[in-house]
């Protein structure tokens, strides 16, 4: 293991390679509200394996994440944002003429999160072609972190799949499925099944794996993972813990229990910290339980990347959790270093956002609005 998280990887084998989407999220400070009426937003890095490379560095591993970005001034936030968080931008290539994606969310605690991706009809990290891939690099990464939803579009999808055919390492599929980035979910499995004889280990939620596998019910969907072939299947359940099995032991981890504020991101920190796991070679249950306790810290804040807990928080979480306490939103702020790889231009991480007792979330009819007739928004 690298020092941690101080700079870019060079000359050194990448322990982690991500590979798929980036995008900036853009998300409400504003608690219980439809976007119809949030006024303030945060800025932050988004996008699942980008989330999961920054996840990893956090707990010391050196780690890279291939994507494209726009040429515009958001893909520069998000090279200065992974820099500072001590991924290695150098995979990271801009698109001319396509902007960044950005995506926005509500938040509707405890567990109703919705997502609005703008990156229709497509997306820069969709452009990734496979010529432009280091495969070398693939190939030498200790681990190689892919996506289903970097399967979705041409050329992102022959690039995801030569990918997967060069790395010769622990090569883990997060079967990621966003059901508005295909055309049918039967598209999603038929390629999720081309996907999964390359991964060694599986990861992915009930509605994902039943996707890939056809089964809603955790056990019989992670026997099913391994009978394709992977040697670690693993079936995140949010606040139900999660299910992981190797076919020898089976771990069933409970869900450390938080005072939700986003439960976006969980995942992406269970993909951290379960690279951390691997990589540390700590045995399924201990991987398992590290895992979930650094995606309920993330449940516990407001946004993904910028809450990737080190692995002294997640000790701190254990331990509170062992003696049976919920760790609440002020408390889960609170244990976040001071100094840390995350960018000096970021403000800090509220601890969460207010919660308003505005306008319900439908509130029916309300008066026309009235546009401004220019985009400075000046009327005539
Ligand atoms: N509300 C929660 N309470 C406690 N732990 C949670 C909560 N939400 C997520 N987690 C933890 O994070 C992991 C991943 O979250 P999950 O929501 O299942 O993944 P995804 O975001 O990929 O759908 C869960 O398996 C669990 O360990
Ligand atoms: O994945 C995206 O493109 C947006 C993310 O940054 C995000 O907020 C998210 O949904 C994270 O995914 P999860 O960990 O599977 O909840």
């Amino acid at each position: 293991m690298t020092e941690p998280t101080t700079g870019l990887v060079s000359g050194l084998v990448t322990e982690l390679i991500t590979m798929g989407r980036i995008g900036v999220d853009v998300y409400p400070l504003q608690s219980g509200l439809s976007l119809r009426h949030v006024e303030t937003f945060g800025k932050y890095l988004g996008g699942s394996p980008s989330n999961v490379a920054v996840a990893a560095a956090r707990h010391g591993r050196s780690s890279a994440v291939i994507t494209r970005t726009g040429a515009d001034p958001f893909g520069e936030f998000l090279h200065d944002a992974l820099r500072g968080f001590g991924v290695d931008d150098r995979y990271v290539t801009p698109v001319a003429g396509m902007p960044t994606p950005v995506t926005f969310c509500e938040l509707f605690p405890p567990d109703d999160f919705p997502l609005y991706f703008y990156r229709f009809p497509t997306a820069p990290d969709l452009q990734i072609h496979p010529e432009e891939l280091d495969l070398s690099a693939i190939a030498r990464a200790e681990i190689f972190w892919a996506t289903v939803t970097g399967l979705c579009q041409e050329p992102s999808r022959s690039a995801t799949l030569a990918a997967l055919g060069a790395a010769t390492g622990t090569v883990v599929l997060d079967l990621d499925y966003r059901p508005m980035f295909w055309a049918s979910r039967e598209e999603a499995a038929r390629f999720v099944r081309q996907a999964l004889p390359h991964a060694t280990v599986a990861v992915g939620n009930l509605e994902e794996c039943a996707v890939a596998v056809g089964s809603h019910d955790a056990e019989s969907a992670a026997a099913l993972l391994l009978a394709a072939g992977v040697k670690i299947a693993i079936v995140k359940q949010g606040p139900d813990g999660v299910l992981a099995t190797d076919g020898v032991t089976t771990v069933v981890g409970p869900p450390v229990p938080v005072e939700v504020v986003n439960g976006l991101g969980a995942g992406d920190a269970f993909g951290g910290a379960l690279c951390h796991g691997l990589l540390s070679g700590w045995d399924l249950e201990r991987t398992v339980r590290f895992a979930n306790a650094a995606g309920a810290i993330v449940a516990s804040r407001l946004s993904c990347a910028d809450a990737m807990p080190t692995s002294a928080e997640v000790e701190a979480v254990l331990e509170l959790a062992g003696s049976g306490t919920t760790l609440t939103a002020a408390h889960s702020a609170s244990l976040a270093p001071v100094s840390g790889p995350a960018p000096s231009s970021k403000p800090p991480e509220s601890s969460r956002p207010v919660p308003v007792a505005g306008p319900p979330r439908d509130p029916g009819p309300v008066p026309a609005f009235d546009p401004p007739t220019n985009l400075t928004g000046e009327r005539s």
